[in-house]
């Protein structure tokens, strides 16, 4: 497109500003119109209409909220130009334009007479400034791009005719490059004014059926999950008012992405990691990653449910006597078992309970009928509480609870057998058996594994309540148990799946997105592929793209649409200078704008961080405060918490430790690799890993 960008005249930025300046003055009217108009107050004592008056109240409050103008957000990005009478009817009387010009925002302002002055992103008249193209110019004849200095003052803009011949290859806009190379500080930003055709298609997706994006590294998967929930909630607010949630990989990364939905007006959004979703873990309870295997397999879900209805007993002496004055109602050993038979494994656990007292009540009832009585609802219910019908339930039925069950069944190595039996082998059994068992479920210290096998017993238990659609990231780590705890949680919503094959790092990472879809109960989704780089240039992401065929053989090399000559540099260092010339290259390159991130494995980077600090450095270490990254432009990265991150900067420490540190140390590697916006540098004492050999034709020594 630069083949067309032209520089802006100083009169046209001049008449530019002066709208900006008419759309903020539009919206602080807007804000005082809401402020100021008077609630209706139904003055009343009756309850409904007391609670429309504060429905009303709220309703207004957050009207008023969305449109306080935030000074350093710009009120519009872009622009679309139309022939005149395209897009807007002219008033009788008013003079035609030379152009019918739309202009795009992160939400609608209007003037004093109602006319739209800036349109929300969201709305369908603003899809042709992310999609329209020479090839389908959509009916626009110009789309310009505005750039902002960090003030939100308009500085500049670029011009792109959508009329005339397609010119083939574009390259990148000079204000998208310039937009992602502006210095990190702090969280994500949204990417709102520069969504890219590909991103748009998924962003504007329907809500059904789900979407799974698999991407290379920087593709843009998180910020097309993220706006892609903004854009739902905009165009779907009531198929989506039962809830939606964001599932990220760990607390930093939702730390570093919080910031986006509400930038983009969305402030209710729960954001959370898929542990923290289902709970009931204690944290920081190691398990092997074996062990994790057998306990996050889907085959665990037939063993649990084995388990808890193994508690459901018919037995040989369950005789119903029910005593009413001198009367004695009985209900047979049989025909108890024949109603325990008919109601296992109908329902939920605890419905089958409260149903089973309710069947032997109406049973005696019958009874009673047949003597000429005529008992009503509440006999029944009488009868359904009484001592003889909680005596029988309770045996055949027991009060459970998701901790006692799983306490047995990791405990008792016969009831194990039992519910494992053709489901889990020997040696599987032997491995998720306690080897010390806790001696109660209060006192058992559940595992991340645990959680979920706890939440599937808790949703045959009881039914788990359900939002309407949830955002999944860095799903290629999540168990088959985990993908079932996320399932049951949005039976008939949908979901956003985002993840890269080739960057699994648990024990469960899955090869295939079909799989984990299956476990998300999604068969219908639709997968699509991301595989234009913005983050990483292309020196980097090609020298990390010689993990891949170790990693995932399946995937193609990403390409990106930024290169940079000297983006990558790599150095050997004996053991002995090593720490020395780390801060020395730490000093230099604090020496630029933007973030730092060393990155290193996880038993190596406490001491790094010490001896930055030692040497007076100012860092933060990822993973021990919340605000790691908004503290310091400095941050050592523990290579397990670095997925899904990013900085202007990078140092990757001892790349054969990382790789070294576990299983899947080479997917690690690969996501260390690939978190530089601007450059990479790597230090290494100890021989790269065996895929990285040879000069990449740019090593700095
Ligand atoms: N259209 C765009 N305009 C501007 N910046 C973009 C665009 N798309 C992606 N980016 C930027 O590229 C970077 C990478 O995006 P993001 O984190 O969403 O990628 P990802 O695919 O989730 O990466 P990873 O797999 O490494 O987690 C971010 O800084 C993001 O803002």
């Amino acid at each position: 497109m630069s083949d067309a960008a032209t520089r802006p005249a100083e009169d046209d930025i001049d008449s530019e500003r002066a709208f900006l300046s008419a759309a903020r003055a539009a919206l602080r009217r807007m804000h005082r119109s809401v402020v100021e108009t008077e609630t209706p107050q139904i003055s009343s004592e009756d309850s409904d209409e007391i609670w429309q008056n504060t429905v009303y109240r709220l309703a207004r409050e957050r009207r008023a909220e969305a449109l306080v103008d935030l000074p350093d957000v710009p009120l519009f990005f872009g622009r679309l130009d139309y022939r005149s009478g395209t897009v807007y009817e002219r008033d009788a009387g008013v003079p035609p334009t030379d152009a019918d010009r739309v202009y795009i925002g992160r939400r609608h302002v209007r003037d004093a007479d109602s006319r739209p002055m800036v349109i929300d992103w969201r709305a369908a008249v603003s899809a042709p400034f992310y999609r329209a193209t020479r090839d389908d110019p959509q009916g626009v004849r110009l789309r310009r791009r505005y750039g902002f200095s960090d003030t939100a003052e308009l500085t500049a803009y670029e011009d792109e005719p959508l009329t005339g011949a397609a010119t083939g290859a574009d390259s990148a806009s000079a204000l998208l490059v310039a937009e992602i190379e502006r210095p990190r500080v702090g969280p994500m930003r949204d990417i709102v004014a520069t969504i890219q055709p590909e991103q748009d298609h998924l962003v504007r997706a329907p809500l059904h059926p789900t979407v799974c994006i698999q991407g290379a590294p920087g593709t843009g998967k998180t910020a097309v999950g993220l706006h892609r929930l903004a854009y739902l909630l905009y165009t779907s607010p009531d198929r989506l008012a039962g809830g939606v949630a964001v599932i990220g990989p760990n607390r930093s990364f939702l730390t570093y992405i919080r910031h986006v939905l509400p930038a983009l007006g969305e402030v209710d959004v729960a954001q959370t990691t898929v542990e923290d979703l289902i709970g009931r873990a204690d944290s920081g309870q190691a398990e092997a990653p074996e062990v994790q295997r057998v306990k996050g397999s889907a085959r665990m879900a037939a063993v649990l449910h084995r388990a808890l209805w193994a508690h459901v007993t018919t037995g040989d002496d369950n005789e119903l006597v029910y005593a009413e004055g001198s009367y004695r109602y009985r209900v047979t050993t049989s025909r108890v078992s024949e109603t325990i038979q008919t109601l296992r494994g109908a329902t939920r656990y605890h419905v089958g309970r409260t149903a089973l007292a309710q069947r032997l009540a109406h049973l005696v009832l019958v009874q009673m009928e047949r003597r000429g009585a005529t008992p009503d609802d509440r006999d029944q219910n009488a009868v359904a509480r009484s001592k003889p019908v909680k005596q029988i339930v309770d045996r055949a039925w027991p009060r459970l609870t998701p901790e006692r069950v799983l306490h047995r069944l990791l405990s008792d190595a016969a009831f194990l057998a039992q519910a494992a039996d053709g489901l889990l082998t020997s040696d599987e059994q032997a491995l998720v058996l306690w080897s010390k068992p806790y001696r109660s479920p209060k006192s058992a210290k559940w595992t991340t594994a645990d959680a979920a096998l706890l939440d599937e017993l808790a949703d045959l238990i009881e039914r788990t309540p359900s939002i309407n659609h949830i955002v999944v990231d860095e799903a290629q780590d999540i168990s088959p148990m985990q993908c079932r705890a996320l399932a049951r949680r949005c039976t008939n919503g949908s979901f956003t799946v985002l993840g890269d094959l080739a960057q699994g790092t648990s024990p469960w990472a899955v090869d295939d997105w079909r799989t984990l879809l299956e476990h998300l109960d999604q068969p219908d989704a639709h997968i699509v592929v991301l595989d234009r780089g913005f983050r990483v240039p292309a020196q980097i992401l090609d020298y990390a793209a010689r993990l891949l065929p170790y990693i995932a053989p399946g995937l193609d090399n990403p390409t990106s649409i930024r290169s940079n000559p000297g983006a990558l540099t790599i150095a050997e260092i004996s053991h002995e200078h090593l720490p020395e010339s780390l801060v020395l290259t730490v000093r230099k390159k604090l020496k630029g704008d933007g973030s730092l991130g060393l990155i290193a494995a996880d038993s190596d980077i406490g001491g790094i961080y010490q001896r930055l600090l030692a040497e007076g450095l100012e860092a933060a270490l990822l993973g021990t405060t919340a605000d790691a990254l908004e503290t310091s432009r400095l941050v050592c990265v523990p290579a397990s918490l670095a997925k899904g991150l990013e900085f202007d900067a990078i140092v990757v420490i001892e790349p054969a430790r990382i790789v070294d540190a576990g299983p899947r140390g080479l997917q690690r590697l690969y996501v260390a690799l690939t978190r530089a916006v601007t450059s990479l540098h790597i230090v290494h004492a100890e021989p790269l890993p065996a895929p990285l050999w040879g000069a990449p034709g740019w090593v700095a020594r």
